[in-house]
């Protein structure tokens, strides 16, 4: 129970005393009537039996102190409802907060190694389940499981006979329930991973549309999704018929408390060892009992089955976060010594590369498709944490430094350029509320965009889809360059920046890198060869190991890859190492 309260809390097990509390004090307070009506019958009865007295003022005093109930009791439930609901939804909405930084702060290799439906069905699930049970399912077994036990004791302390009578279903009903408890658990645990399949295969499909509809598969695709879903009706089908039924068994059970109550007071009142009186009163207390029990044991299974969801959020909350507390304040070079490196679970795709690139100046990647180029920009940008050797920028170790104060050196263009749902201007600026329409202009020269983008309806205002949708894969293309311009940094990495443009816009967005290559270092993966005639060094990338390094003409010069290609791409024009 402590460590599902760790889970629940993110470890801030004091954040479940004050719903507890609250919880507590609402069922208690909820149980004065029937402590009133046991006054009130008691005193009625003492007029009908010897010495017929009838305490007036005191039954009008209980009678005052019921109707004050009716006003207490709504503020009573609007206070603890603040307190607990209220709380709870507050401290999701924090807790959500907490996630998403935690993930923002995982490197690449984190989310890879998951399923994709994983983190967006944690998220859409597991933060409501979180919510009820920090409202609920919580305090109530520990709150109402608190007032049974004071009101055992209380009752215990006039009659311990006819409290025993009382609670007699409660043990018989909390061990079969956390028996069901164990079956919800295992049952709870089916429905959320065939949740989580279904929301994989619903990304798969919605992502991979393109591709299905282009070979026409959008019916095969259909499938997987089908029999995703059709599992989860089952998985879910079966829960409730099993859990539900346990549970519906145990609710009845639980409500023969009544009539074992009425027994064991007539057994005492026909042996004379029980009053009529005391008889109605433990009643009435009895009637009272079955709603808390019945919460009490409900809420065990339950909680059962939200077990999951706090497992799945604790293991990523408490996934330790990448290593690094040094900071940089100026980076332009790396140097790199023996580095080798796998991707989870894999064989070494970069093996023990030496090179360092020179501040301000152009270092092309070139090589075969898979050959390791995009790896080694990842690795630059601590996308991923090499396993040996060093990386090291300015002297200082890059596992060292703390990922926030490496990327605040480095701008990035990938190959697929990703553009969020907004205006372009917002997709430029990204926040920075610093850069002036002057510089954003400029970059746009630059990077060979601005022109498309005053062609469009409401220019730098006009809005693009998600992902960018509504552009050309070259206008997105474009658009992430100048967005790396202007992010004003020392380092530039770039995958394939040219990739999607055509002969004039490759030649003038080349002729921007090489400006931009005076005053900053480019890292810079290219295909077409021309595009790096210029570098101030090309190292030639062949299965993860660095096979060739130098200028173009010193390259063209030697026997090699190089110049195999170079003669390659010359004689068919736009021939390119990857179509190779
Ligand atoms: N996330 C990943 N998990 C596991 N293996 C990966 C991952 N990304 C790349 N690889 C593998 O690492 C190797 C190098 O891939 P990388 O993308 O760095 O090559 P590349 O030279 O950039 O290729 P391309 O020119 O086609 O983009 C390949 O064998 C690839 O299959």
């Amino acid at each position: 129970m402590y460590k599902m309260i760790r889970q629940f809390t993110f470890h801030h097990p004091k954040e479940i005393i004050q719903p507890t509390f609250w919880l507590f004090f609402s069922q208690a307070f909820s149980i004065l009537p029937a402590i009133l009506a046991y006054m009130a019958v008691y005193i009625l009865g003492q007029a009908f039996s010897p010495p017929f007295t009838l305490d007036l003022p005191l039954l009008i005093k209980i009678a005052a102190i019921g109707l004050g109930y009716v006003v207490l009791q709504y503020i009573v439930e609007l206070v603890s409802y603040y307190n607990t609901y209220g709380r709870a939804y507050n401290d999701t909405a924090d807790k959500r907060i907490a996630y998403i930084q935690k993930l923002r702060r995982q490197p690449l290799g984190f989310f890879s190694s998951r399923e994709s439906g994983e983190l967006i069905s944690s998220f859409a699930s597991d933060f409501a389940n979180v919510e009820y049970t920090m409202c609920y399912w919580l305090p109530y077994p520990i709150g109402v499981g608190l007032l049974l036990l004071v009101s055992f004791l209380c009752m215990a302390f006039f009659d311990w006979r006819m409290a025993a009578a009382i609670f007699t279903m409660l043990p018989v009903c909390a061990v079969l329930m956390l028996r069901i408890a164990k079956v919800k658990e295992k049952h709870s645990r089916q429905v959320m991973e065939a949740k989580t399949k279904a929301a994989t295969q619903l990304n798969e499909y919605l992502h991979g549309m393109k591709d299905l509809k282009a070979y026409h598969h959008t019916g095969s695709g259909f499938d997987a999704l089908e029999k995703a879903f059709s599992d989860l009706r089952e998985v879910s089908l079966r829960d409730e018929a099993v859990t539900g039924s346990l549970s519906t068994l145990c609710a009845s059970l639980i409500k023969f408390i009544v009539p074992v109550t009425a027994a064991a007071g007539l057994y005492l009142l026909m042996g004379g060892s029980l009053t009529v009186l005391d008889f109605a009163g433990f009643l009435v207390l009895a009637t009272k009992m079955t709603e808390p029990a019945l919460t009490l044991v409900s809420s065990i299974t339950a909680l059962r089955g939200m077990a999951l969801s706090g497992e799945r959020l604790d293991k990523v909350m408490t996934t330790p976060d990448p290593s690094g507390t040094e900071e940089i304040s100026h980076g332009e070079r790396y140097k790199f010594d023996g580095v080798s490196f796998h991707y989870t679970g894999g064989r070494d795709v970069i093996h023990d590369v030496t090179l360092h690139t020179p501040a301000g100046a152009l270092t092309a990647l070139v090589g075969p498709s898979g050959s390791g180029k995009s790896t080694l920009l990842r690795l630059m940008a601590r996308f991923w944490d090499y396993q040996d050797g060093h990386i090291r920028m300015e002297g200082k170790e890059l596992r060292s430094i703390t990922p926030e104060s490496l990327l605040a050196q480095v701008s990035m263009v990938m190959q697929n350029a990703y553009l969020f749902r907004g205006t372009i201007r917002e997709n430029l600026c990204f926040g920075n509320e610093s850069i002036t329409e002057q510089q954003m202009m400029e970059a746009c020269q630059k990077a060979q965009c601005h022109d498309f983008i005053s062609a469009l309806p409401e220019d730098y205002d006009t809005v693009v889809g998600e992902g960018g949708a509504t552009l050309s894969g070259g206008e997105r293309q474009r658009i992430s360059l100048a967005r790396a311009f202007l992010k004003n940094v020392p380092i530039l990495l770039l995958d394939e920046p040219t990739a999607s443009l055509d002969a004039d816009n490759e030649a003038m967005v080349q002729k921007a890198l090489d400006d931009i290559a005076k005053e900053r270092t480019v890292v810079m993966i290219a295909h077409r060869l021309k595009t790096v005639r210029n570098a101030e060094q090309i190292l030639v990338l062949e299965d993860g190991r660095i096979t060739q390094k130098g200028t173009h003409s010193q390259l063209v010069g030697m026997d090699g890859l190089y110049s195999r290609l170079w003669d390659l791409q010359s004689q068919a024009g736009n021939y390119t190492f990857k179509q190779s």
